[in-house]
């Protein structure tokens, strides 16, 4: 940039630190504002949707200029970071009177002091508490890959080896919201990493040399080498020293508390890709929203590290039986420890988030409010100790509670040191409790005397003047002064008073004075205020200090409360939803009795409708069959049923009670899920070259451990192509891949094949038909659908009686041809002309069949125009089913 002679020197400095961040937007302090310029001014301007000004001119131009002040810029930050920018917050670095001194020319100092990113935020307000924050980096040397993950407001920090092709699978499984590259690969990377809104940052080279990883990580972690966290791989170095870079890089050298590298192993993990994932609504439902998900629906816990490891445990399922197992015994005991599980959830629901109240104090930027928090923690860990003393706990719990003691001395200093409810900031004061430093007590004392000298002051000067209104006051500009009303000015300025009483001040109804007496008192009490609060900051650091140095032990503490909020909370679901547990073996069994899905069901109970349980058994070492093909209209409940044993394999393998009255899950090592046809145009591929793709990534990637979910593959092409690829597919399944599947489908035909593989077992969900119309069962039985049921779904979905009734001939005409063994051609040929009918008179509700208006009528208070036409179609079959039955 030119920063020629004619530039103002502040508008140099900015142009100076500006060339720095050319990424970010830059946040110029200026006094009570942070101000933007130029481009980033009116970037800024428009995404927060404030006013753009102009402030002078540079090189002939007007500069653009919007602010936002400072007591609110942490509102502003979240809106620029979540539309993308990052901000390079700019502070001044010294007093202007300083700056002043120097000339009168000179500018105040400035330094940006912190390059805000998606994946490097800190502040309370700016995180949901319940929920991770993760920075990524994903490293390649010499054609091996890693990936490392931090979480600066917790400091857990992960790595692992990986396959390039798995990073898709991981960025859906972790979600980071910003991921390092190293340059050389953004562009290949770019439309992958953009695909899960992740935000990409691309660094140079230099950040992941894993030479110079090596030396930050031995230095951040105080270690001669990084062999003391286990051996690690050049990219697992290369990815955590470029995680490592980047922290120094934007907090500006103040590097959080991380753990120690924690190495994830490599095949630990349920591999579920991000399709799957979307598509069971694991963590996310399908509009990406929380609410909805699986997650949402079985999170009781009742602290944020027990939410976080819940939804971590949930996203990566394990596949190590004895994890499981471990997992399953913790839960048990919960349930079957109702008391004790009761009152360690009313002690866990008071212990504030450790994590973070720790990271903010590394960070220092923490507060009087995070020593607190700790203390608080503590001390909950002891009511937790105390009230788990006598239990018999299983190994998981009983490591659990191991962490919860040893920091005994750290409670007792912050006990006596702090007061209970102490300010937000430090220089607030008033957080050190009276007793704990001797120092500030006799400060305190003199300072709080000097108040009260100055009450025994106000009556004496009254009763010396005889003026019974005067009163000592205090402000910012005269400090301590005495204070007549303006009748009594006469008095005080003429003698004997006025040798007493300097005149410093007359407004429009007071007089005010001060007397050396009260000058040199007051400075006595400015005195000592300043030194009680020097003396607060140097204790607030002693404590922060002692918190830091037990880091490790604070951290372990921290697991071990959220281990206890998740199994009793799983346990509290389990009891209310009545769920079982399951047992988990090696074997390639998955056998459910009386199986539901979680969401689906608890959202019919809202309605007030039941949920039908279902079961599902695929073997494919005994007789059993290993895949079920089932068939059955749309809306019978198809979907719904294979989800739900695919959810349940899962809760089970995350080590939590399963919704169904029995459960045997041979350990998964894959689930797989597709659904044909799925909406992929957003990224601009076609319906049915998605389903393609991800049918190819099942038949190429599923072992015999998978569990694969397919939900009418084949259905976005012409018909005899989908059928052929669908029965193809199947073949493949059984043949090579040997998985345990469930394959729903429309064709009809599939279901021969049945008579041919041994595996393979004909299902249905059965529906009643009357009248022409279907009633949906939702009961799950072996067997084939004689038919689709398509024609009577579309008429109840609203299809005009025309084209219903000319559906019927069609379909008559073919399924008739189809028994003559002739050809659909032959049909078409064969079929009446088309007898347009008379426009049908327009319905009393656009939005709903007209068979509803009339049953609605029936059923006291319902509203057939608030009805979604889904909901209108369900409580039509609803309302049929009553009345018939
Ligand atoms: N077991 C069940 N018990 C009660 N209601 C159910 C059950 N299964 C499904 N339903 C209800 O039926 C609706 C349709 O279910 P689902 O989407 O699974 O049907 P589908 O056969 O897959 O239909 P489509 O082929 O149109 O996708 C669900 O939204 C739910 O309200």
């Amino acid at each position: 940039m030119n920063t020629s002679a004619n530039v103002t020197p502040m508008m140099a400095q900015y142009l100076e630190i500006k060339e720095q961040y050319p990424h970010a937007l830059l946040f110029y302090r200026m006094g009570d504002f942070y101000e933007m310029f130029f481009a980033d001014a009116e970037a800024a301007a428009a995404a927060l949707d404030i006013a753009l000004t102009k402030r002078g001119k540079h090189l002939g131009e007007d500069i653009a200029m919007c602010g936002v002040p400072v007591h609110a810029a942490e509102n502003y930050l979240l809106t620029l970071i979540r539309k993308g920018f990052r901000v390079a917050v700019c502070e001044q670095m010294e007093d202007p009177a300083e700056a002043k001194k120097r000339g009168s020319k000179s500018v105040v100092r400035r330094d940006v002091v912190r390059l805000v990113t998606p994946g490097t935020l800190t502040e309370d307000s700016l995180l949901e508490a319940r929920r991770h924050n993760f920075l990524a980096a994903f490293a390649t040397v010499r054609g091996e890959s890693a990936l490392a993950w931090v979480d600066i407001s917790t400091g857990a920090f992960h790595v692992m080896p990986m396959a390039a092709v798995k990073l898709g699978p991981e960025l859906a499984r972790l979600t980071p919201s910003e991921l390092l590259v190293s340059e050389a690969e953004e562009a290949e990377l770019r439309p992958l990493v953009e695909e899960f809104g992740i935000s990409l940052t691309p660094l140079s080279r230099g950040s992941f040399d894993s030479a110079g990883a090596q030396t930050r990580l031995t230095d951040l972690f105080k270690v001669g080498t990084l062999e003391s966290f286990g051996s690690f791989s050049r990219p697992e170095v290369s990815a955590m020293g470029a995680v490592v870079d980047y922290l120094e890089i934007t907090q500006k050298g103040k590097l959080p508390l991380l753990r120690p590298p924690n190495r994830e192993a490599l095949d630990g993990n349920v591999q579920i890709d991000a399709a799957t994932r979307r598509n069971l609504e694991i963590t996310h439902s399908m509009t990406g929203a929380r609410a909805g998900s699986l997650l949402s629906s079985i999170d009781r816990t009742v602290t944020a590290v027990g939410a976080r490891l819940l939804e971590r445990r949930l996203a990566s399922p394990s596949r190590a039986l004895p994890v499981i197992t471990g997992r399953l015994d913790a839960v048990d005991f919960a349930v079957e420890h109702t008391r004790l599980s009761s009152d360690l959830r009313d002690a866990l629901r008071k212990v504030p988030d450790l994590d973070r109240a720790l990271s903010r104090l590394s960070l220092d930027r923490g507060g009087p409010r995070d020593l607190a928090a700790i203390r608080n923690a503590l001390g909950q860990a002891g009511v937790l100790s105390a009230r788990l003393s006598d239990a018999q706990l299983p190994q998981l719990l009983s490591e659990a509670a191991r962490g919860l003691s040893g920091l005994e001395e750290l409670l007792a200093l912050l006990d006596v040191a702090l007061v209970a409810e102490p300010p937000l900031l430090a220089r607030d004061g008033g957080f050190i409790a009276p007793g704990y430093d001797q120092e500030l007590d006799e400060v305190r004392r003199l300072r709080d005397e000097g108040r009260g000298v100055i009450a025994g002051m106000q009556s004496q000067y009254a009763e010396e003047t005889g003026i019974s209104s005067l009163k000592i006051k205090h402000n910012n500009v005269l400090g301590y002064f005495v204070e007549v009303t303006a009748t009594h000015a006469d008095k005080m300025l003429n003698p004997p008073h006025s040798e007493t009483f300097k005149h410093r001040q007359t407004t429009a109804n007071q007089v005010r004075f001060t007397t050396p007496e009260l000058t040199s008192l007051e400075t006595r009490i400015l005195n000592a205020a300043g030194q009680a609060q020097a003396i607060e900051t140097r204790l607030y650091g002693q404590l922060r200090q002692a918190i830091l140095d037990k880091a490790p032990e604070i951290t372990r503490l921290s697991q071990s409360v959220a281990e206890f909020d998740l199994a009793t909370a799983l346990a509290d679901l389990s009891r209310a939803e009545d769920w079982v547990r399951p047992r988990v073996d090696m074997s390639r069994t998955l056998e459910i009795e009386g199986g539901r899905h979680p969401v689906v069901e608890q959202a019919l109970r809202r309605e007030g409708a039941p949920f039908i349980a279902n079961d599902c058994l695929l073997s494919p070492e005994g007789e059993d069959a290993s895949i079920w093909l089932l068939t059955g209209p749309n809306m019978a409940g198809k979907s719904t049923f294979l989800r739900q044993n695919a959810l349940i394999a899962l809760l089970a393998q995350m080590g939590s009670h399963v919704p169904a009255t029995t459960a045997h899950v041979g350990l998964v090592s894959q689930i797989f899920s597709r659904v044909g046809a799925s909406d992929d145009l957003a990224r601009g591929r076609s319906t049915f070259m998605v389903e393609m793709v991800e049918t190819a990534a099942i038949l190429n990637q599923a072992d015999d451990r998978a569990l694969v979910i397919l939900d009418e593959i084949g259905r976005g092409t012409a018909t005899y192509d989908g059928l052929s690829i669908a029965w193809a597919t199947m073949e493949h399944l059984h043949e090579v891949n040997r998985t345990r599947a469930l394959f729903a489908t429309h064709y009809h035909e599939m279901t021969e094949l049945s008579k041919r593989l041994s595996g393979v077992e004909n299902a249905t969900v059965t529906v009643r038909e009357h009248e022409g119309e279907v009633i949906f069962l939702h009961e799950v039985r072996m067997g084939a659908a004689d038919r689709s049921y398509g024609v009577q779904v579309a008429k109840l979905a609203g299809l005009p009686d025309s084209v219903v009734a000319r559906a019927r001939e069609v379909l008559a005409s073919l399924e008739d041809n189809a028994r003559k063994g002739g050809s659909p051609k032959a049909v078409i040929d064969d079929l009446p002309l088309f007898a347009a009918a008379p426009p049908p008179a327009p319905a009393a509700s656009a939005k709903i069949p007209e068979g509803l208006q009339a049953l609605g009528e029936l059923v006291e208070g319902m509203n057939p125009d608030d009805l979604t036409p889904r909901e209108a179609l369900e409580m039509l079959y609803r309302l049929k089913d009553t009345a018939r039955g």
